[in-house]
């Protein structure tokens, strides 16, 4: 059972604060949300170098302590809550800067990637695990959700810490991934949702190839050709094409496959998430 002390690795280095904040483009034009404050140590750097700061912490221990730190920074505003409750902001640009809590890295990342505004850049200290999944190519191999999010975001692993550089010392290795909002997305806005549902209709189907995964929506003759043209072998594994191929892939799909065959994928998206949300309720067992 996870208890949110679980979710606390504190940095406890203002240097490596500074310099990771260096690493990155922020500026004093920047409205920032930072998810768990913890003790106030990036917060602290963070609010003498940006425009604004909202900071939202589970933790009430930490919470009261933060408030009382930060009450007389103007630019700071503490916020007590879980921050999958938090409402984004709409209406302004920001940015993420945060040390997160690892047990949530999913539910956080779907949380910004998918809102109607998202931050324009987010730069998060995460599970080297999970970012060489987001990220896919070049440090791994793609995944759904490297492919689901790179038309719209580019990823970048920018430092990779030690696991002395923090307390209590994690079990897992720690990295610093930016995820920076593309200016211009790359498939037409009129086709996101296609290219969700046709994404995770492949990953979703049944079979371990693009032979086996692609057979009702693609003729023979038809991947066949791609494989040729795109370059792949039709007995590949949907990870072992670039997220390009992919693109290519799925601009074949929109031109040349019939309507009937297109509607095929039509719920695949929402399937998934809604399995992936059971999955989810199945497994709550994060008590505070
Ligand atoms: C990895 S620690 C980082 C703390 C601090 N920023 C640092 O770098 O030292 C994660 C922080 O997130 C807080 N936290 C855990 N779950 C949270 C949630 N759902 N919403 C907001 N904060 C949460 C924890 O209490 C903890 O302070």
């Amino acid at each position: 059972m996870i208890k949110i002390r679980d979710t606390q690795n504190f940095i406890y280095n203002r240097k490596l604060v500074v310099d990771l904040i260096k690493k990155s483009n922020i500026d004093k034009n920047d409205i920032i949300i930072e998810i768990g404050p913890g003790k106030g140590i990036i917060t602290n750097e963070l609010a003498v170098r940006v425009k604004r700061i909202y900071g939202i912490e589970y933790d009430v221990h930490l919470y009261e302590e933060l408030k009382s730190r930060f009450l007389n920074v103007e630019n700071v505003e503490i916020i007590y809550g879980d921050f999958l409750e938090f409402n984004l902001l709409e209406k302004y640009k920001y940015k993420v800067f945060s040390n997160i809590p690892y047990n949530i890295t999913a539910k956080i990342l779907l949380k910004l990637t998918s809102f109607s505004n998202p931050p324009e850049d987010i730069y998060i200290i995460i599970q080297e695990e999970a970012a060489r999944k987001y990220a896919g190519n070049p440090y791994n191999r793609e995944s759904m959700r490297s492919l689901l999010l790179k038309p719209y975001f580019e990823f970048k692993i920018i430092h990779r810490f030690r696991k002395t550089d923090f307390t209590p010392v994690p079990k897992v290795n720690s990295v610093f991934l930016h995820i920076k909002k593309r200016k211009n997305i790359l498939i037409d806005e009129n086709s996101s949702d296609l290219y969700n549902n046709f994404i995770a209709y492949i990953f979703s189907s049944s079979g371990n190839n693009l032979k086996e995964k692609t057979k009702n929506i693609f003729s023979f003759k038809q991947l066949k050709r791609l494989s040729q043209d795109i370059g792949f072998q039709i007995t590949d594994s949907p990870v072992n094409l670039s997220f390009e191929k992919w693109l290519k892939i799925f601009q074949y799909f929109i031109t040349g496959v019939s309507t009937d065959k297109q509607k095929l994928i039509y719920n695949a998206y929402a399937k998934l998430l809604n399995e992936q949300s059971k999955i989810d309720k199945r497994n709550r067992n994060f008590k505070y």
